[in-house]
């Protein structure tokens, strides 16, 4: 694993720099209610300042639909977004996909509405079953695998945090960064994330050089440096955005 000071030195003379971060858990601080998981109090001004370096470009790439991720974050430009796992970009989403994800919760949600304290999220491109306000800790895991259950094999299940997501296409995180990367031309990324869902972006930006990839927070990791929570994250860009003179 390398340090915040490498990372840092391997990143700042690279451009295009892409630097790409997820949202919850990362960004914004875990909360039993996602519409109140809002940028912690440091993180709008530190990405507008790395926005405005020449040359770089900050996108924030979420589980969350595109709107929401707008909504919740309260951010826009510079800053850009990529939302639902990779399947949203700003150019849209196929129509096909809101009709094969109604499909999805007239499967799910009677199962989730079942067990008490859960609660059915419906997102463009998938639908996330959310057990953080399950009391009943054995039903929230059966919940989770009745739903995984219910998936077909055209759908993919994504675990995550108290949550399970079933999303109606194969996009992930990992062809989203690298889509991001190419248009951009990027000579150096630095990716962000702490959920399993990150992983499909560190191992897919892992043979790019001029890559650095960062895991927030305990467990098992393909990323190449960890930094233990959000304070971490911000002390990582603050010392990107003096490195940038920014
Ligand atoms: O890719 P991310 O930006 O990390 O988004 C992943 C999911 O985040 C949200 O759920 C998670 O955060 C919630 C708010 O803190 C928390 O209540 C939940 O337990 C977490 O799983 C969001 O609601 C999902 O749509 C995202 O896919």
């Amino acid at each position: 694993m390398s340090t915040v000071a490498e990372v840092v030195t391997r990143l700042t003379d690279r451009r295009p720099l892409l630097v790409a971060s997820d949202y919850d858990g990362v960004l914004a601080r875990l909360r039993d209610v996602p519409g109140e998981a809002v940028p912690e109090e440091w993180a709008p001004d530190l990405l507008r300042r790395l926005a405005g370096a020449d040359g770089v470009t900050v996108v924030m790439v979420s589980g969350r639909g595109l709107d929401d991720l707008r909504t919740t974050s309260g951010l826009g430009a510079p800053i850009r977004f990529v939302g639902s796992h990779g399947a949203e970009f700003d150019d849209g989403l196929d129509a096909g996909v809101a009709a094969e994800r109604d499909l999805l919760v007239g499967a799910v949600q009677p199962l989730v509405d079942a067990v008490p304290g859960a609660r059915l999220e419906v997102k463009p491109a998938a639908v996330a079953v959310h057990v953080r306000t399950v009391a009943d800790r054995p039903a929230a895991a059966a919940l989770l695998e009745r739903a995984a259950a219910a998936a077909g094999p055209h759908h993919t299940a994504k675990p995550g945090k108290d949550v399970l997501e079933l999303a109606v296409t194969d996009a992930d995180k990992g062809t989203a960064v690298l889509r991001l990367a190419d248009s951009l031309g990027a000579d150096g990324v630095l990716y962000l994330g702490d959920d399993r869902t990150d992983e499909d972006a560190f191992t897919a930006l892992a043979p790019r050089v001029g890559a650095v990839t960062v895991k927030v927070g305990d467990g098992d990791t393909a990323a190449q440096l960890r930094v233990p929570d959000l304070d971490g994250v911000r002390d990582l860009l603050e010392a990107l955005a003096v490195a940038l003179a920014v």
